[in-house]
């Protein structure tokens, strides 16, 4: 294929925007231009020209068809839809009138400079001509991490490809077979190859569940439409006829014989598909979904990712975030500030006095531990405002709030290296994609050349690895470290409001560090398989586990065969192949299931693999989220360990950065919890992993002195400061 763009002025009347190699495949449109014209340019040469001006009629065409929304600034997910759909309606006009062939649609259209093209009328400003400076802070929606690139990691741009995707129709459509036939409904996989078995981890506590799916929502939220009155995902798909549903509908469905829908009559669960992306210099090609979210790692779960958003969640006052000061009458810690406004949006409530939570990131109450891991976190901006404020009692509220948001963000990423990944992937993995945390010194690894955004196959498969994670049930332990009860995890989802309750915050992150979590496998709890966002009163709720695969197959993910090979793991067309890597078991479920290796689902697959030595995943999921974490790292210009940025720390203060610990923000903001072990995401072991004092000094604290801009002789802890 030989593809070429034209250096041509917005007209280029007859001008070719794109030549693909071989004659006769121009258009009925171009041959009646070209007559109009009396000119033959583009039929029957050598190649196929597609001209500016049949780019032109293709987006005057779909302008007929779709309603754009264009807001002066702030552009909403729904927004940025409308144009994607606008793109991905001329893309559809022209691989239809050229028969464009896969590589011609994936790599040949967004050749395609649409800035010269009436296109350019609907491009969002802030993904065609955003100039950057270079400052001390982040911006809130992430534009400008990249000066060269504003867009990389930035909000509301496309998730990056891995692997090019499969659509069935080559635009847009879900993956099918590779034989052309339809795929086993994902409620089938679900429930074949993923049924309730219970297996418990070997060390690892319901925290990693805590911080991984913390970490995710710093990271990753599909645009998907939402019901405009509430905000959750509509539910007008099944039994809707046609020309009723929702138009981005995707229901699954469910056959007659389920173990358990067939009790409650269900044969049908709501679903919608994500939102075409609208990419970079708004560019034509296949779909392509868009996270919400920006795709590094800078605290959107404690900030959210647009200005309003954040003034909304700060007092305005001495750097501080608005909490709700739920038990001051009892000296305990605030909560996070109510969700006063839409309070049903992603909260289930039993009467309308009952609200959920409100943080930076919308689903934090999508289940109570994460909310309480949100709860954590906010209370840690507060008490590093705090310590601040003590040592510059200069600084005014801006300048507390953003380096206290700097410092929180660098110890989010330093905790999520220093001991999230080392559990997840093991110390092989970590060495070998160079995920490893330098001691001491600068690390001098920021590469403008890597686009730091989410890979689609991390957000829509591989990080889902927690949902193997999930308990049945969550568990409270007291401050000596005794069990005191238990409640379903579906009970818990959308429904945070136990910790209303004086106290039940500490015993719920007690439990946290002391319950074990279930192994990284092909079993999934049926409290997210059969009950997932049951409704009051309900029997049933729906299937994450459907959702995964539903979800991988309307991202045009290729198969879990074709990320093997990606990985450097032998790709193969016998499920034979697959003895060794998986259990025997699942291997032959497969066989049953599925026509050919490659159309299994990659979210089935990975989570079926045996582990690696020293790691949670099998190799598959291993090396996607290794490679994402790589990218986070060196794609990040204000990544924490850097030399030589506005954003830099001092050595001194890097190395206070460094000595954080999880344990230590457990410990600074909790009210009672005064032991804990070193790394709470594993088991308490005498000898490896002892439990010890808060107040020892084992579990160092960072000292903010370091930031001090008039600095004394004397240096003094946070622990001191604070008088704890
Ligand atoms: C009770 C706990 C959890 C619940 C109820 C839950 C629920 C969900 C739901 C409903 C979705 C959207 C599915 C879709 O429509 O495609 C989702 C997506 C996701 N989940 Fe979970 N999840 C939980 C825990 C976790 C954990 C522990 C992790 C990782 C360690 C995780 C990682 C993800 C990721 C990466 C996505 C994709 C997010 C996006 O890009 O929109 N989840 N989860």
């Amino acid at each position: 294929i030989q593809l070429q763009t034209f250096e041509v002025p917005l007209q280029g009347e007859g001008e070719c925007a794109l030549i693909l190699n071989g004659p006769g495949r121009s258009s009925h449109f171009d041959y009646s231009l070209n007559l109009l014209r009396g000119s033959s340019q583009n039929y029957n040469g050598p190649n196929t020209c597609i001209t500016y001006d049949a780019v032109n009629a293709a987006y005057l065409d779909a302008r007929k068809r779709i309603r754009i929304t264009q807001p002066h600034a702030d552009w909403k997910a729904e927004d940025v839809a409308t144009v994607g759909e606008l793109l991905l309606d001329i893309s559809f006009t022209l691989a239809r009138t050229y028969g464009l062939n896969y590589e011609e649609i994936e790599k040949g259209l967004p050749l395609i400079d649409t800035s010269k093209t009436l296109i350019r009328e609907i491009c969002p400003p802030y993904l065609s001509n955003v100039e950057c400076r270079a400052g001390k802070y982040r911006r809130f929606d992430g534009l400008c991490t990249n000066l060269e690139h504003p867009t990389w990691g930035a909000t509301n741009t496309p998730f990056t490809r891995l692997l090019g995707p499969v659509y069935a129709d080559g635009l847009q459509a879900p993956r099918i077979g590779v034989s052309g036939r339809d795929l086993p409904l994902s409620r089938v996989v679900s429930r074949t190859m993923h049924p309730d078995e219970g297996f418990h981890d070997h060390a690892g506590t319901v925290m990693i569940i805590a911080w991984g799916q913390f970490m995710d929502h710093d990271y990753t939220l599909q645009g998907t439409p939402l019901d405009p009155v509430d905000k959750n995902d509509p539910e007008d798909c099944c039994g809707r006829p046609p020309h009723l549903k929702h138009p981005y509908c995707n229901e699954i469905y469910i056959p007659e014989d389920d173990f358990f829908f067939k009790l409650f009559k269900v044969n049908c669960i709501n679903f919608v598909r994500t939102f075409p992306a609208v990419r970079p210099g708004c560019r034509l090609g296949s779909k392509v979904p868009f996270n919400t979210l920006t795709g590094i790692i800078d605290g959107n779960t404690v900030y959210g990712v647009h200005d309003h958003h954040a003034r909304k969640l700060r007092t305005g006052q001495a750097g501080l975030l608005r909490m709700y000061p739920a038990f001051e009458h009892f000296g305990l810690k605030d909560l996070l500030p109510l969700k006063l406004d839409i309070p049903d949006e992603g909260c289930t409530r039993h009467n309308k006095s009952m609200f959920c939570f409100e943080a930076g990131e919308i689903r934090v109450n999508e289940q109570l531990v994460l909310t309480c891991m949100h709860t954590l976190m906010a209370r840690e901006h507060n008490t590093i405002a705090r310590g601040l404020a003590e040592v510059n009692p200069h600084w005014d509220d801006e300048t507390l709030f953003q380096e206290a948001r700097r410092i929180t963000i660098a110890i989010i990423q330093h905790i999520t290296y220093n001991e999230f990944l080392p559990i997840l992937l093991g110390k092989d993995v970590m060495e070998k994609f160079g995920l490893l945390l330098q001691k001491d010194g600068y690390w001098d690894g920021y590469d403008p050349n890597i686009n730091p955004g989410v890979i689609d196959a991390f957000a829509s498969a591989a990080f889902r690895f927690g949902h193997s994670l999930l308990p049945t049930a969550v568990e409270r332990w007291s401050k000596a470290h005794k069990f005191i009860s238990s409640k379903r995890l579906s009970d818990l989802i959308r429904r945070p409001h136990d910790l209303f309750r004086a106290g039940i915050f500490d015993e719920y992150v007690m439990g946290l560090m002391n319950q074990v979590a279930q192994a990284m496998d092909d079993s999934i709890t049926q409290e997210v398989t059969n009950h997932l966002f049951k409704k009051v009163g309900a029997r049933h709720g729906v299937d994450l586990v459907s959702f995964n695969m539903q979800r991988g197959r309307e991202f045009g993910l290729p198969g879990y065969m074709e990320y093997r090979k990606f990985c450097g793991l032998p790709w193969s067309e016998r499920f034979e192949d697959l003895f060794g890597a998986m259990p025997n078991e699942t291997v032959r479920k497969y066989t049953s299931l599925f026509e050919h290796p490659s159309d299994v689902d990659l979210w089935s697959g990975g989570v079926s693999e045996k582990p690696l030595p020293g790691s949670m995943l099998g190799p598959t999921f291993a090396c996607i989220i290794a490679t994402q974490f790589s990218y986070s790292r060196r794609g990040d210009r204000f990544w924490y360990e850097l030399p030589n940025q506005p954003s830099s720390f001092t050595p001194e203060q890097l190395q206070e950065i460094r000595k954080m610990r999880l344990a230590r923000i457990i410990c600074d903001n909790t009210d009672l919890i005064d032991t804990i072990q070193l790394y709470p995401m594993v088991l308490p072991d005498h000898e490896i992993n002892p439990r010890v004092p808060c107040k020892s000094g084992i579990i160092p604290n960072i000292d903010l002195t370091k930031w001090a801009e008039f600095p004394t002789e004397h240096t003094f802890p946070l622990n001191d400061i604070l008088g704890k």
